[in-house]
């Protein structure tokens, strides 16, 4: 049976980040994710998690400056003194809200960059990463996501990521699978899935088009859902799409599966 995690860099909008974890809570979720928890205090987030008996399931390593537009560092070549300390930031945060996995953002490639330098510095980066997080007990995941949505995404394919979990050579490193973003990418969702699979250490949906709630478009959720369980998907299936009206009144496609938990 899938477990389904709150994203609530996404859900639940009309309230701060902290209150959104109750809501979580509230509407039946067993964990929640997001980009970011570095603007809050780990203190406040943990307290929250512990009052409300939801689990943190997975955030970002420090991605850069969001607000001015940046999505991850890690291929950056000179913003690797940052992404470094990023893992301390990252590891210190994990452990404070017991979170098992943490997500690496490749980033958007600069104009001009040679795709072939962003590609070393992203596998020494996540070469350097993978086993000082391991030593903390966290798993490192990274996540190819769609170029309509981010024109300059370093890594938009699970080909690309494969090359460079290959060049980084280490354990402790496996794809963030993102449904959404596979099928503007290269579609072939589930033999994707099931031929990676050992190597896929997270899930996320949303359905296409809008990025809405699974079951307002085109994939065909009952199904992935159906092979995430008979391929023994373990993990949590993070939630990370826009609400067409409100988060609870849209979760009635989450019901069946929260009856039968
Ligand atoms: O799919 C996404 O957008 C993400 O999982 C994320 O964390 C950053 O954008
Ligand atoms: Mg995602």
């Amino acid at each position: 049976m899938p477990r389904f995690a709150a994203n609530l860099s996404f859900l639940y909008p009309e309230v701060p980040l902290i209150e959104r974890i109750g809501k979580a809570a509230a509407d039946g979720f067993g964990a929640v994710e997001y980009v970011s928890p570095y603007e809050l205090d780990k203190d406040v987030i943990a307290d929250a998690l512990t009052e409300t008996g939801v689990v943190q399931a997975l955030f970002n390593l420090p991605p850069g400056d969001w607000a001015a537009g940046e999505r991850g560092i890690g291929c950056l070549p000179d913003r690797v003194e940052e992404f470094r300390r990023g893992i301390d930031t990252a590891i210190d945060y994990a452990k404070a809200l017991k979170c098992p996995t943490v997500n690496c953002l490749a980033g958007l490639a600069p104009t001009g960059a040679d795709a072939a330098e962003l590609d070393r510095t992203l596998a020494d980066n996540l070469a350097y990463a993978a086993p000082r997080l391991a030593d903390a007990g966290i798993a490192l995941v990274f996540e190819p996501i769609n170029r309509r949505d981010m024109p300059t995404y370093h890594v938009s394919t699970t080909d690309h990521a494969e090359r460079i979990m290959a060049m980084a050579g280490v354990d402790n490193l496996k794809i963030q699978y993102d449904f959404y973003h596979m099928q503007i990418s290269q579609g072939d969702l589930i033999p994707t899935f099931e031929r990676l699979f050992d190597r896929i250490g997270h899930v996320q949906v949303a359905d296409n088009p809008g990025r809405n709630e699974p079951g307002t478009g085109e994939i065909n959720y009952g199904f992935i859902f159906a092979e995430l369980d008979r391929l023994g998907y373990a993990g949590w299936v993070g939630c990370e799409y826009k609400p067409k009206t409100t988060t609870t009144a849209g979760l009635g496609w989450m019901a069946p599966y929260l009856r039968r938990a």
